[in-house]
């Protein structure tokens, strides 16, 4: 994705509004909308059968620990009849050896089991995570570029962490803890009917009670979770925000408002967190006071029973053991509900995040090109960001093949919206561009991008040497292709006095480099790729003089048989163009080389601050910017 293009990008409500759009044509569902449905079960479906599959071979062997664990959990409520009865009702003393090492056994096997248990559901959750951050990173650099527009890229990136976390807790939850906790449930009981058919059905008709109590809850914990996210996000945004102005932070000596305004975000989420933290915890008191009252109950008709109906303590002893062991797993399926419920609303943002639509899937449909010799012709071309007024106003103009044009304008006269137009990044409301006389968006998105570079003013480098990142421009590039874009780039004069000369590391995002050197970087790759059309958008604003002079002469000249495209305020970096074209408030005010539009264009002479007046000198500056250049 160009960095220069995103610039543009934030700010605008396009994001939402493609998404309103999206949900509106009935391609997807707000996670809201989602959630509300009939407890999410198309989703928890969906979410089941995508992810569980490729992991079911450890997934069932989790599932046969479980079993075990569960079978184990029963046999120790039995073993304590066995225990009673015969120890100390029938006082067999001899007994005891053999019911120990039963129970040593017992213990064993549920120990290994529940190890074994929790290490194959750890992996399995593991790959879950990894499998959906990367289902959605993956997504998410297809975007249509609009999709990121006001957001902070941070906010993405911690939405995509906690949106997997909670896919897979839910997963796990209803596969794996939820079948654990009701195959323990399910020995349990068989213990508990055994022992007692009546106590045991008084038993479970006390459950309902409890789970109607904990449905109030689940939907007061599913309002509250909804804001976690978006809280999580913009703890991040605002920390990452920090870290990436650091200088200006420093410089302004801001560092108050910025601890002010991330500890802002952190006490919101704390409160929000507490409030989710207490209405849980509402579960407890109920549940406890659902337990005694059963376990009460239980005492008083046990104690009738074995001392008045013949019931040995062993039996009483054996059911008071699987009711109690039976507590916590009962507890823990009480409050399953509530738990998905505070997961479902990310779950329902990952599969809204997933399931836009791509712009990749228009990169292999359309025309594919042979040949491009590199012209490009605006006609008509409008086009307004989404709730602002147009940046650009029905502009015409044309660009041979292997011209030499620079753009000129003030500050938000459109001309990087005529880049993004294009590279295919936004879309004209009105009118055509043709490259080599065909609608671009006939052409397959792939082969726009193919025969167009862009070297855009906000540099973006991978971490990795410099001499990767050139060749990012055409990956089965020769060193030696590598080395003559760099040379041409005048990367090679720094890189030369480094002691790893093109196998630098640039550091991440390339930040071991000077801003002007990473722009060298960036228009080497950007030569590399060898395409007909190569645009400059600021792309050497942070360069001095000399090697700026030394670039745009390489990228002016005749010999280089590509169309150039150069964006730029510095009057030295364009006034050696073929043909300037002046924009203002999104519109083509004038074209014509330097020493036309030096005499005869007001907004020219007011970019650059030319005097009507003042004589020309060779090149075109007047003689004051000479002197003061
Ligand atoms: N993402 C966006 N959302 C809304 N409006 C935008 C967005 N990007 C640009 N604009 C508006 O569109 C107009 C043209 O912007 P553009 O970036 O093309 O100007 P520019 O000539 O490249 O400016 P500069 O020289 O400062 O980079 C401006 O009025 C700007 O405010």
């Amino acid at each position: 994705m160009c960095d220069g293009a995103e610039k543009n990008f934030h700010g605008s409500t396009g994001a939402r509004v493609v998404r309103e759009r999206y949900i509106a044509s009935g391609n997807g569902m707000s996670a809201k909308k989602r959630i509300s449905a009939a407890l999410a079960y198309p989703l928890v479906k969906r979410l089941i059968v995508e992810n569980l599959p490729p992991h079911i071979k450890l997934y069932l062997t989790g599932l046969l620990c479980s079993i075990v664990a569960a079978a184990a959990t029963g046999a120790t409520a039995w073993i304590m009849s066995v225990m009673i009865n015969s120890i100390y009702v029938e006082r067999n003393a001899a007994a005891a050896w053999g019911i120990s090492a039963v129970i040593v056994g017992i213990f064993l096997v549920k120990g290994i089991a529940d190890y074994c248990q929790t290490i194959t559901t750890g992996k399995v959750r593991r790959a879950i995570v990894s499998d959906l951050q990367n289902r959605q990173f993956s997504r998410m650099v297809r975007f249509d570029i609009n999709r990121f527009a006001n957001q902070h890229p941070a906010k993405f990136v911690s939405k995509i962490m906690f949106n997997a976390r909670a896919g897979a807790a839910v997963i796990l939850t209803l596969t794996s803890s939820t079948v654990s906790d009701v195959l323990k449930l399910i020995a349990l009981a068989s213990v508990m009917v055994k022992q007692d058919p009546m106590m045991s059905l008084i038993s479970v008709a006390v459950l309902p009670l409890l789970f109607l109590s904990v449905g109030a809850i689940t939907r007061k914990l599913k309002a509250l979770a909804r804001g976690e996210t978006e809280l999580a996000a913009l703890v991040q945004s605002i920390g990452t925000e920090a870290v990436e102005g650091i200088r200006t932070i420093k410089s302004f000596q801001l560092e108050d408002k910025a601890a002010a305004s991330f500890a802002k975000a952190v006490r919101k989420m704390e409160r929000r967190g507490i409030q989710i933290n207490r209405t849980s915890a509402l579960m407890s008191p109920l549940m406890e006071t659902g337990g005694g009252f059963i376990i009460g109950l239980f005492i008083i008709y046990a104690s009738w029973q074995t001392l008045g109906n013949g019931k040995t303590p062993g039996e009483f002893m054996a059911f008071i053991t699987a009711f109690m062991l039976a507590y916590e797993p009962a507890k823990r399926l009480a409050r399953v509900n509530v738990d998905i419920q505070k997961q479902m609303v990310a779950v329902g943002q990952m599969f809204d995040l997933i399931d836009t639509p791509e712009q990749r899937q228009l990169a292999t449909a359309g025309e594919h090109l042979t040949d491009v010799e590199g012209g490009l012709r605006f006609e008509d071309v409008a086009f307004s960001y989404e709730g602002n007024s147009p940046a650009l106003h029905g502009v015409s103009f044309e660009v041979r093949p292997r011209e030499k044009l620079a753009i000129a304008g003030r500050s938000g006269a459109g001309k990087t919206t005529i880049v993004n137009l294009i590279l295919r990044l936004i879309e004209p409301d009105r009118g055509r561009i043709l490259l080599d006389g065909k609608d671009i968006t006939k052409i397959s998105l792939a082969d726009v991008r193919d025969n167009i570079a862009l070297v855009s003013q906000d540099v973006f480098l991978f971490e990795g040497s410099i001499r990767d990142n050139i060749r990012d421009g055409r990956p089965n590039a020769s060193d030696q292709e590598i080395e003559s874009a760099a040379d041409l780039a005048r990367v090679t004069s720094f890189a030369s006095s480094l002691e790893n000369g093109l196998d630098t590391l640039v550091g991440p995002s390339g930040t071991n480099l000077s801003g002007g050197q990473k722009q060298r970087v960036a228009i080497a790759r950007a030569l590399l790729k060898n395409a007909p059309v190569i645009v400059y958008d600021e792309a050497t604003s942070a360069l001095d003089g000399e090697n700026e002079r030394a670039v745009m002469e390489a990228a002016f000249d005749n010999a280089f048989q590509r169309t150039v495209i150069c964006i730029a305020h510095r009057l030295s970096t364009i006034k050696a163009a073929d043909r300037i074209l002046v924009f203002d408030a999104g519109m083509l005010a004038d074209s014509g080389t330097h020493d036309e539009l030096a005499m005869r264009s007001e907004i020219y002479r007011s970019i650059f601050h030319l005097e009507a007046s003042a004589p020309i000198v060779e090149g075109g500056e007047t003689l004051r910017q000479s002197v003061l250049r």
